[in-house]
């Protein structure tokens, strides 16, 4: 596997009338881990299927190491880039391994059936997912978390340079959601992923674009990004943001309605944007968030 460039330079997507990504550029270098956050609704699915070439853009470019999404071959750029969503992909009556299997198509010609490679990585691409036991099943009668995690095996076996996922932690447990995300920070591909959750974003993602009404409010390194004011600007809601002692990650903390934030969380959050505090101290690598291999 490697790692593309990703460049989406002034994106707008609409539906009708309405514009659900408002020129929109974002970067990803070769093996960041971007995070995608904002309310519902705020054009993050939107935003990726203009990437993964389902939605056509109004105007602007998505980029993969400097080739136009849009104008390539579809074959081309699946064996670029793959994509897990979130729309059900109607009834399929495969197993689990065809279904896994099915990620090497871009990479056969018609008629190709399965050489010992692609074998190994289907095989491989369960196991990095926990779902061998899974490989004879059937894919319909899975639960939701099961699905999920084949169909990020499926994207695994298909080898991109670029990996665009649409909240993939929907229906995992903790365990698996951890697992998932510490995978994604493991494999040598640049990686696209729309997340709800903000300390699973601030601990997994190298940097972060905040969306807000189809357009980016805020990016940057996840300690810049999240603080207090951008979850009461965003989000509308009351938190604390603190350096996570273990993690060096910030950690997000929601109050309940009516809560009245303390100032020195406050204050805390603000210190890393440059606020008037200095920031926690923390520990050096092995505080806790997995990091990229050889970082
Ligand atoms: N095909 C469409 N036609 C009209 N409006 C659409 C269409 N697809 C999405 N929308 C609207 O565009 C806005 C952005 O939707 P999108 O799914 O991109 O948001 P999101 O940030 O992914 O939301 P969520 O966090 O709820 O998944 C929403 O208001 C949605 O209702």
């Amino acid at each position: 596997m490697s790692a593309a460039e990703l460049g989406v330079e002034n994106l707008t997507v609409a539906a009708g009338a309405r514009r659900l990504v408002r020129e929109v550029s974002l970067t990803a270098a070769p093996g960041e881990t971007i995070g995608l956050i904002g309310p519902n609704g705020s054009g993050k699915s939107s935003l990726l299927r203009a990437v993964y070439r389902v939605l056509r853009p109004e105007a602007g470019r998505v980029l993969v190491d400097g080739a136009d999404a849009w104008s390539v071959p579809v074959r081309r750029l699946a064996r670029t880039l793959a994509a897990v969503v979130q729309e059900p992909g109607g009834d399929l009556d495969l197993t689990v391994r065809e279904v896994v299997a099915m990620g090497r198509t871009p990479h056969k010609r018609l008629l190709d059936g399965d050489g010992p490679d692609d074998t190994r990585l289907v095989e491989e691409s369960l196991a990095l997912v926990d779902a061998a036991e899974l490989a004879d099943r059937p894919f319909d009668r899975l639960s939701g978390g099961e699905r999920q995690r084949v169909l990020i095996a499926r994207a695994l076996t298909q080898q991109p340079a670029l990996l665009v996922l649409d909240e993939p932690t929907n229906h995992l447990d903790v365990r698996h959601q951890l697992a998932v995300l510490g995978l994604l920070r493991r494999v040598p591909t640049t990686v696209l992923v729309a997340l709800h959750d903000l300390n699973l974003a601030a601990c997994h993602c190298d940097r972060l674009y905040v969306l807000k009404d189809g357009e980016v409010v805020a990016a940057g390194p996840p300690r810049q990004v999240l603080t207090a004011r951008l979850l009461a600007e965003v989000y509308g809601v009351a938190g604390e943001v603190t350096l996570h002692p273990r993690t060096g990650a910030p950690h997000v903390v929601f109050l309940p309605e009516g809560t009245t934030p303390s100032v020195r969380a406050g204050a805390r959050a603000g210190a890393e944007a440059g606020g008037d505090r200095p920031p926690v101290r923390v520990r050096g690598p092995r505080g806790g968030c997995p990091s990229r291999e050889g970082t």
